[in-house]
């Protein structure tokens, strides 16, 4: 398969006519996002149109700085787009204020990231209720049985994060995504800390996530025998979307990959300057923006639930801490 460059992104999602009467659980419209300014400017995605459908698992995939968690974030709320529109299932994301979009990213999207996030003083159990408990929200008994036996944590539920495997904590950081039935779950290099066997494991129950628990996930990862677990696979390369497979084997995503790189993607690079000669951001940099956010999210989300304590609405924090 050849990869041009094209000046834009495939068809917006909504309006191809291929994928109508498709459900979507999240889709960007024409997105645009643009960092720094000036010398530093930087455009991580240009005007992308991207669906992700309901009861899908779609894989994101492009050479390092090609925009892929940018995607994430923008999907998430985490981070506002520059230009275009996001959607969550039907609920456009850019007219919400920051505590709507932290309610939003706490009750609709679930996140699974390659540093399993999970807390060291909490059981696993605990871990996996612990968003609804913050939230208020009663955990439903027969799904959290359902998605704890899905994911084979059924004899874990009473160690600590310490007493686990990485495989096994990646599996609890997945239950704690699912288990509060989100309308999508972001799952950025989730298998990027583990050895191959746990790899797969966890990849496994992602497939099995989306075919008996009926999720939906977006999987951003480097990996083509993990884009190969997915129904659809997206290549972004500088910004923009520009080549889609179908349940595609990894020996065709390596394809598409090497036709990406071929194009002129840096493998390993760290940037698509805006303008010729501009310093390239360091990645790491990138990286400690993006934990930065996430954490503040985090934080926001922490407010809103002491703001909705205060008010009478959240009483089961104190079950959970
Ligand atoms: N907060 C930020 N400030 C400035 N530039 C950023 C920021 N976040 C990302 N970038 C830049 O945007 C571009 C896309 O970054 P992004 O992290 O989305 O790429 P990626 O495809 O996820 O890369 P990787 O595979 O290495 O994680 C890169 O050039 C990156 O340096």
């Amino acid at each position: 398969m050849s990869i041009g460059v094209p000046q834009r992104s495939a068809p917006t999602p909504a309006t191809d006519p291929a994928r109508a009467g498709q459900r979507w659980a999240a889709r960007a419209e024409a997105v645009s996002k643009v960092y720094g300014s000036g010398e530093t400017r930087v455009r991580a995605l240009d005007v992308v149109d991207a669906g992700f459908v309901h009861g899908e698992l779609t894989a994101v995939m492009g050479p390092s700085g090609s925009g892929k968690s940018t995607l994430m974030q923008c999907l998430s709320g985490l981070d506002r787009v520059s230009s275009g529109r996001v959607w969550i299932g039907d609920q456009e994301l850019s007219g919400l204020g920051e505590r709507a979009l932290t309610e939003l990213r706490r009750d609709r999207v679930g996140f699974v990231f390659q540093a399993f996030n999970l807390l060291p003083t909490l059981t696993a159990r605990e871990n996996i209720t612990l968003p609804a408990d913050l939230g208020g929200r009663a955990v439903e008994a027969d799904w959290l049985d359902h998605v704890v036996d899905t994911l084979g944590l059924r004899e874990r539920l009473a160690h600590r994060p310490g007493e686990l495997s990485g495989g096994q904590q990646q599996r609890v950081a997945c239950a704690r995504a699912l288990v509060g039935r989100p309308e999508l779950v972001l799952a950025d290099e989730p298998t990027g800390n583990l050895d191959s066997r746990a790899a797969g494991e966890v990849l496994g129950l992602l497939r099995r996530s989306v075919d008996d628990l009926g999720q939906t996930i977006a999987l951003v990862t480097h990996d083509a025998a993990a884009a190969a677990h997915a129904d659809r696979v997206l290549f972004l390369h500088d910004g923009r979307l520009v080549a889609e497979l179908s349940s595609a084997d990894a020996g065709e995503v390596l394809e598409t990959m090497a036709g990406l790189e071929h194009a002129g993607a840096e493998p390993g690079g760290s940037g698509t300057p805006d303008l010729d000669g501009a310093p390239v951001v360091d990645a790491a940099a990138a990286e400690a923006a993006r934990t930065a956010r996430l954490l503040r999210a985090q934080l926001d989300a922490f407010i809103a639930d002491v703001d909705a304590l205060a008010a009478g609405t959240g009483d089961r924090r104190g079950a959970a801490l």
